[in-house]
Parts: structure tokens; sequence; C-alpha cells
């Protein structure tokens, strides 16, 4: 698929650098390479050129070009690569001498990776993941955007979609060749199983909120009575004074977010205003945002001032389904000994002000997301719109399956065949050519 133009575009961020990387992709990519550097240099190696503005004959710099014709480069046109130095005024001028060459445009957001996608050089969820090692901050999300970005989806739903084509295989072969005596009565029930193992992994797969965890962090939300000493206690967390701390109570009203990186594992660490019977509108508003966001959060950190009085035995009264934390604080003023109430899942004797215990709290935060986000093999559905479409392939299934013995083969098939297009709706690919091959590969109806 050729686009007409070619683009051009800074590859290695604005700003200055040691070295500045400018690629070209498209048809004029080796006629660009001419005009600046005088020459086409043999494809694939790093050779120096002096290059020069093609029209006034400038000198613009001295620097590494690379010839990649296509279609074996990365965006699967011919491409070329200027490694320049990486001054502002040098990448201005360079760019400016190829848009100056008919045309040669500038690229617009991700349009090479778009190029590679519409050339079948990347799937969908390739160029998604590529994105995301873009984006990735901490370790676990350079993983897992690492493993997306060359084709841990791909191949998941490559999987699917075998499973999918094995079923409707056997249908159509049911369909086609209904007069004939040597295709086997019990095909649908053979197509059966394949429906259903491939209905359990869709569910599996969206019941795995690991994507979600690791892309967009833990959300741990600190949550108590008014004046339990949770700014405080996000504070040292954060080691900053991100929150106002005050002895009055009722302080916080607005939700405070700071991000954590617990080794590796992206969090989020929420503070929240005191639950209590609001005394006016405004802390009223805090309580109700306060209440919405622990709803949500993976974790809550119940704080409680051990000063008062022994932590509550019951429940806090609060509407998340997440596991409760129990955080004892100021014990640098009170050491009374309490037993976990049996709501807490874990409890944890700290001093926010004096940093006591908060190692060890941090040391659990840590394995807790960890644990949340990590596992043997990576997430496949990392994304709302993976979820999405593999939650109407899902459906689509469940249809068919329930219906299975009621449905003419005809409308069965097309269950399935629309469940097939919600996968491959994935990765961007929605081939159907694949489905008489494996009729005839896997059940030898000619014979
Ligand atoms: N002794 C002692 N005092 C603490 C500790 N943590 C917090 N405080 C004090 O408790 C008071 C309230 O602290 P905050 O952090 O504002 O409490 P909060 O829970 O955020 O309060 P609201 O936002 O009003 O709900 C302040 O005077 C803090 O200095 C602690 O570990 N030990
Ligand atoms: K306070
Ligand atoms: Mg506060």
């Amino acid at each position: 698929m050729a686009e007409d133009n070619t683009i051009a575009a800074i590859s290695s961020g604005t700003g200055t650098a040691a070295v500045a990387v400018i690629r070209v992709s498209g048809t004029e990519a080796g006629r660009a390479v001419e005009a600046l550097a005088g020459r086409l240099p043999a494809p694939r190696r790093a050779t120096l050129a002096t290059l020069r503005h093609p029209v006034s004959g400038v000198l613009l710099d001295r620097a590494l070009v690379i010839w990649l014709p296509g279609p074996n480069s990365v965006t699967g046109e011919d491409m070329a690569e200027f490694q320049v130095h990486g001054g502002r005024a040098v990448v201005a001028g360079v760019i400016e001498a190829l848009l100056a060459l008919p045309g040669i445009v500038p690229a617009e957001r991700g349009e090479f990776t778009r190029r590679a996608f519409l050339n079948g050089r990347m799937d969908l969820a390739e160029a998604e993941g590529l994105a995301d090692l873009l984006a990735a901050e901490t370790e676990a999300q350079r993983r897992l955007a690492f493993a997306h970005a060359f084709g841990h989806l791909g191949e998941q739903v490559g999987r699917w979609r075998q499973r999918l084509v094995r079923a409707m295989a056997l249908i159509e072969a049911g369909i086609d060749f209904a007069e004939e005596d040597d295709v086997p009565a019990e095909a649908r029930a053979l197509a059966r199983p394949e429906a259903e193992a491939l209905h359990a992994e869709l569910q599996a797969a969206l019941a795995d909120r690991r994507g979600a965890l690791v892309r967009e962090g833990a959300t741990i939300a600190i949550a108590g009575r008014p004046n339990a000493g949770k700014s405080s206690l996000l504070n040292a967390l954060a080691a900053r004074d991100v929150a106002i701390i005050s002895d009055e109570p009722g302080t916080t009203r607005d939700i405070l977010e700071v991000g954590l990186d617990l080794d590796g594992h992206k969090a989020t660490l929420i503070d929240t205003a005191g639950l209590r019977e609001a005394e006016g509108a405004v802390e009223a508003e805090g309580i109700r945002r306060a209440r919405a966001r622990i709803e949500t959060a993976d974790l809550v950190l119940w704080v409680h001032d051990v000063t008062e009085a022994p932590p509550p035995a019951a429940r806090p009264d609060i509407d998340s389904s997440a596991e409760l934390w129990l955080l004892a604080n100021k014990v640098d003023a009170a050491v009374d000994a309490f037993d976990r109430p049996s709501w807490a899942r874990r409890d944890f004797a700290v001093s926010a002000k004096r940093g006591e215990g908060l190692d060890v709290l941090t040391d659990r935060l840590r394995d807790f997301v960890a644990a949340r986000a990590g596992g043997a093999e990576h997430p496949a559905l990392i994304r709302e719109r993976h979820r999405t479409n593999a939650a109407e392939a899902e459906a689509r299934l469940a249809v068919a399956l329930a219906l299975w013995d009621e449905l003419s083969d005809e409308l069965l098939a097309e269950e399935l065949r629309l469940a097939g297009r919600s996968l491959g709706r994935i990765t961007g690919a929605i081939d159907t050519d694949d489905l008489l091959d494996v009729v005839f590969r896997e059940f030898c109806i000619g014979k």
C-alpha cells in the first residue's frame, strides 16, 4: 500500500543532544539522500556524508546517513535515516532542506507507525505496544510494553482464532457437504468443545485485570477519620510536601494524587478527605469525592489515630471491595497493644510524623502491587479497546453455546464468524481465507 507523500521528521525528540535522528519514509526517500548527500550509499550501512541544501548548496552538517530500501524497513517503504549533530539549528536546517524537495512533507504524529501497520509490518496491538514502550516509566511497564510491541497479543489472538476457525470449519463442512456420506454427522458436536474452550479462555483473559494495573498503576487510597494523619502519611510515603497538614479536622477536601515507583511497579497514592458527618457544603463535597475514589481503589489504607481510641472493631463504613489494611498511626504518642480487627487484612503500627513502620509498609505495598501485576505470562488484554473486542467475541460465543442445538448450521457458523471478526479487530486484521484451508487440511473431505 503506497502512500502518496514521503514523510520526514526528527525521531529522536526535541531539544539539544549530541546526536539527532531524522527519518524519511516513502518513495522519495532515496532521492532525498541523493539530493542532500550527493549520492546513495550502500543499503543498510551507516555512511559518513557531507549534507548540503539541495537548492542553495549551503553546507548543513557532516552526518551518518543510512539508506534503508523497502520493503524490509520499519515502515515497509523506502526509508532514510540521517544521524546529524543534535543542535536545534542543524536539525531545523536538515528538515527544511528535506521539505524543500518535491513530494516530501512533515510526518504527522505516529505516521511512521501507521504506515508500518498499513504495510503489514506490524499489527494494531503491536503498534499500541510500541506506544506503551515509548511511554513506559517503570520496569514492569517496560516489560509488558515490550511483549506487546513484539507480538504477544497477536499470537494470543491467533490461537483464539484458530479455535474458531476449526469450529467453523467443522460446521461449514456440515453445510457444504450435507449430501455427502463421508462427512461425519457429528461435525457440530466436534465443534462444540473448541467453542467452549475458547469461551472459557476469553472469560479468563477478560477477568485478568493486570494489564490496567501495570499500565495505569495500582490505586492505593488513604482513608480514615479527620485528623487521623492521612495527609501526613501521603507526604511521608511520597517523601514530598504534597498535602497540607494541620491539627484542624477537615483540612483535606480535594483528592490529592502522587505517583509512586515501588521497585519498578507504578502506583498512585491518593489522599482523601476525612470521613465524618460533614460540617459544611464544601466538606460534604470533599467527602463525596473521597468515597467515590475509595470505591474504585485497588487497596485502601485505613489510617486510625491510636491516641484517640483502639482501632474500631466494626468495619469502617466504606463502599469498596478492595483489601483494607489498618494503619495504627501516631504510635510515637501512644503504644497500647491492640488486636487486629477482623476487617483488616493486615495491620501496621506507624508514625506518619516520625517515619516509624513506614519501611515495612512500603515493602508490603510493593509486594501487593507486584503480586497483582505479576505472573508467569504477560496479560493479553491490556487496553479498553482489546477488552471491548474480546468481550464482543465472548458474548457471541455465549449466545452460540446457549443456542447450540437450536440454531441452524448457517446461523451457528455466522455467530462464530462474527466472534472471529471481533477478535480480528484486536489486531486490525480480519482475514477469512484461512477458513477453507483448514477444512481441507483437518477434515479430509475430498476423499
Ligand atoms: N504525634 C503524631 N502526630 C501526628 C502523626 N501523624 C499526624 N499527626 C498529626 O495529626 C494532625 C492531623 O494530621 P493530618 O495529616 O492533617 O491528618 P489528616 O488525616 O490528613 O486530616 P484531615 O485532612 O483533616 O482529615 C496533625 O497535627 C499532624 O501533625 C503521627 O504519626 N504522630
Ligand atoms: K487535619
Ligand atoms: Mg488531610
